[in-house]
């Protein structure tokens, strides 16, 4: 921390270059700003400085505010722990200043840093520099000006563009753009910056305030259409991100009132929006994504990643596949096998589409499709495995299959190989308990389609070394996978703690609460789509064989619907027969399909479950809690068996391993926030009433009798006091 500040050096053409240093990304902690106010004073005052530079230090430029004293804002309801940045730093000591400022821009602008740079009256920036807005992925909007000033430097649509999608943009598309005035290398961009500041004092080159201009607005008309279209894309692909129109607001204020008043009203809502709970929690979900770079006896045992060149993935099934595509995209080597020749071609023919989806949506070039595509080799023996680095195995649930695999791939790899599978339900020891290297046996849980869905399980034996789990993070990240790293249980952590998601949804329906009711309040609570509409995209089959694992695992607290058996019975097994809960005809939305009541009724019959025969009478809230609810109860206990190291892991596995909406920070965090106390009384009640599903479990119960939260460690100092 002692490296945080910021310096000045005057040099003899009259320059002061002001340099920001909070490694690793100079992200605008407080002592940093304090800085920049002191320093431009500063050289304001100096007589020997004629112009000022600023840059940050390190080969970054700075990766913005500092999140951190945002969670502290939130955390003590503090607002005045924020400093003012956007007038009396921005406006009033760097774009109003009685010196010309240039900012020399390196690897990265983001957030308040490139809002820094768009004060300055001139920006230069070295090649494939990133700049970008992306505070809406926070739950915030830009709050040093941004929103008013990036639409006077590139233009209405554009920058709304940016600020919206949070896209970023390199500095060779900033300068097209008029974001950026010149581009130089990297070894000149402190002179060239130094010229263009003393040039502008000279006079010689405009000195330009970026928020006094107007050029680049439009007519009053059209920046309310170009507004106007935004609100409606933002309400429908955002629908739960007050941010988004907040933005377009405070942007619209600018272009009516001018751009002073536009950086109050920014000022203003991004004070708001830091204090609300959809930014608590996003920033959460930043804070816990990070964490999950760290596992205990693993990254802190001092041992060095290997290099994963070559990968071996067994099974062309749809997660084999997906995840061969996920490598290959990576640029690293992978081996396909399978049994015959028929499988393997259409093992191929599913990665060459999948490569295909993304150059359609124009996220991958032709020429890196290719190169992609060139990486992959087909095999149906295993005579190329003696020189990979990782197998993964994804062929069918089949434990002597499993067992026979890892036999012959023992043998056959070299020995620092590590073993892995897909197994989203088979205990690790025993698929590896055949093998003599029980060290390298691994989970390498994939979530469907694994080319996209961005979470990869870790899953670790007593057994497995921390050097096989390090080099499964590390390979995962380049593939650009968030690795959790977990313990061996049945479903493990993240399938095992949403197990009870798809067991309540069905509890309601035996209970008498309608399908597509469920539906609906679970997607206005921000998942992408209900339970029976997912059984329906996923297919039944899936549903049937993890509902079996569970009700073996855990049958004390499952509840036996025959629903899906009854579902299949009559011919149906979801999207891919066309027959499921809904109707699917092509380029409309999924419709309700009402013949399937009288399956549903059939269900209520066999279960008898309803009160006096007669359906319960639930709020769309109470809904939510008695699907949600049990879940949380169950990663209560994946928490007190210490499946996972800490809670935030399972709030990273369910936004991006099960689509729980992240602007509520996750399953353990959104418990926390909504009070475990409340959710204990509220299982306590339904077990009485509904029965042992809904038992609440030990940690729950001690938690919330103790007052704590969920997520604090069980060592934590406050658990110790109440001891
Ligand atoms: C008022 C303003 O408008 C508000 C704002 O500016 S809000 C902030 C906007 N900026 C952002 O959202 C950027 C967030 N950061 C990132 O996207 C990425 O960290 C990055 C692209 C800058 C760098 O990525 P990468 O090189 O992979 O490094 P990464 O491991 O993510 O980050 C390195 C460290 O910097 C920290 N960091 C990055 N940006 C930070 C920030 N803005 N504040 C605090 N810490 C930050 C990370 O938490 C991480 O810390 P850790 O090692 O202790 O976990």
């Amino acid at each position: 921390m002692g490296e945080v500040k910021v310096t000045m050096e005057v040099g003899n053409d009259g320059v002061a270059v002001i340099t920001m240093c909070n490694p690793p990304v100079n992200a605008l902690a407080v002592p940093v700003i304090l800085g920049l106010k002191e320093k431009f004073d500063e050289a304001v005052r100096r007589n020997d400085v004629k112009a000022i530079v600023l840059t940050g230090k390190g080969g970054k430029f700075s990766g913005g505010f500092d999140i951190n004293v945002m969670q502290k804002v939130q955390q003590t309801g503090d607002i005045n722990l924020l400093p003012d940045v956007s007038v009396e730093l921005v406006v009033n000591k760097i774009e109003d200043s009685k010196k010309p400022v240039v900012a020399a821009i390196e690897g990265l602008a983001l957030g308040g840093g490139l809002e820094l740079t768009m004060g300055c009256h001139a920006r230069i920036a070295a090649p494939k520099t990133q700049l970008g807005l992306p505070e809406l992925t926070l739950g915030i909007i830009p709050g040093f000006g941004g929103t008013q000033r990036l639409p006077r430097l590139i233009g209405l649509s554009k920058a709304v563009e940016m600020m919206l999608l949070s896209k970023s943009i390199m500095s060779e598309e900033g300068k097209k753009l008029g974001l950026i005035d010149a581009i130089v290398s990297s070894k000149d961009l402190l002179n060239v910056s130094r010229l263009w500041a003393i040039e502008i004092a000279d006079r010689r080159k405009p000195w330009i305030r970026s928020l006094h201009r107007t050029d680049r607005l439009g007519s009053l008309y059209e920046a309310r259409e170009v507004l106007k279209i935004a609100r409606q894309q933002a309400r429908k692909t955002a629908p739960n991100m007050p941010q988004h129109q907040a933005c377009l607001d405070v942007i619209e204020e600018g272009i009516v009132h001018g751009g002073y008043s536009g950086v109050l009203r920014e000022a203003h809502l991004f004070k708001k929006c830091v204090l609300s709970d959809t930014s608590k929690g996003l920033v959460h979900v930043f804070f816990a994504q990070r964490a999950t770079s760290k596992a205990p006896k693993v990254t802190d045992v001092g041992i060095k990643p290997r290099h994963v060149k070559k990968v071996a993935v067994i099974g062309g099934g749809l997660m084999g596949s997906g995840i061969a595509t996920a490598f290959i995209l990576s640029n690293i080597y992978v081996f396909l096998k399978e049994v015959n020749s028929e499988y393997l071609l259409k093992g191929i023919k599913t990665i060459e589409e999948n490569v295909r989806g993304f150059v359609t949506k124009g996220k991958l070039t032709q020429d890196k499709a290719g190169k992609a595509l060139s990486l992959l080799k087909g095999v149906l023996d295993y005579s190329e495995f003696k020189d990979v680095d990782l197998v993964i195995e994804a062929v069918i649930e089949n434990i002597p299959l499993k067992q026979a695999i890892f036999s012959d791939i023992e043998k056959i790899c070299p020995p620092h190989c590590t073993l892995a599978t897909n197994t989203s339900t088979i205990d690790l020891n025993i698929i590896g308990e055949k093998t003599h290297s029980q060290d390298r046996v691994v989970g390498a849980h994939f979530f469907s389609p694994a080319h996209i869905m961005p979470l990869l399980e870790i899953v670790r034996t007593e057994k497995t070394s921390a050097q096989v789990i390090l080099d499964l993070m590390t390979v995962g990240k380049i593939i650009k996978k968030v690795p959790i790293v977990v313990g061996n249980c049945t479903g493990f952590a993240v399938n095992r703690t949403f197990f009870p998601y798809v067991q309540g949804a069905h509890l309601l329906v035996n209970l008498g609460v309608d399908v597509y009711r469920i539906d609906r309040v679970i997607s206005s609570f921000g998942f992408p789509m209900g339970p029976f509409l997912l059984a329906d995209v996923v297919g039944y089959g899936v549903n049937l064989a993890v509902g079996k694992e569970f009700r073996n695992a855990f049958p004390d607290r499952t509840f036996q619907s025959p629903l899906m058996e009854l579902m299949v019975k009559n011919g149906r097994n979801g999207k891919n027969n066309g027959k499921g809960f809904y109707i699917y005809e092509k380029g409309d939305k999924p419709k309700p399909d009402l013949s399937v009541l009288s399956i549903i009724e059939e269900s209520k019959r066999l279960t008898n479950i309803m009160p006096n025969a007669k359906p319960i009478p639930v709020s769309d809230q109470e809904i939510v809690e008695m699907i949600l609810f049990p879940v949380v109860n169950e990663a209560c206990r994946v928490l007190d068996e210490g499946i996972v190291v800490r809670a935030s892991d399972l709030d990273i596995a369910s936004v991006l391993g099960m689509g729980f909406p992240s602007q509520r920070g996750g399953i353990v965090f959104w418990a926390d926030s909504v009070g475990p106390k409340h959710v204990y009384q509220s299982l306590k009640r339904w077990s009485e009433l509904y029965g042992n599903f809904y038992r609440p479990s030990r940690y729950l119960e001690e938690r919330a009798l103790k007052g704590m939260t969920l997520a604090e460690p069980a060592f934590s100092p406050s658990l110790k006091a109440r001891l």
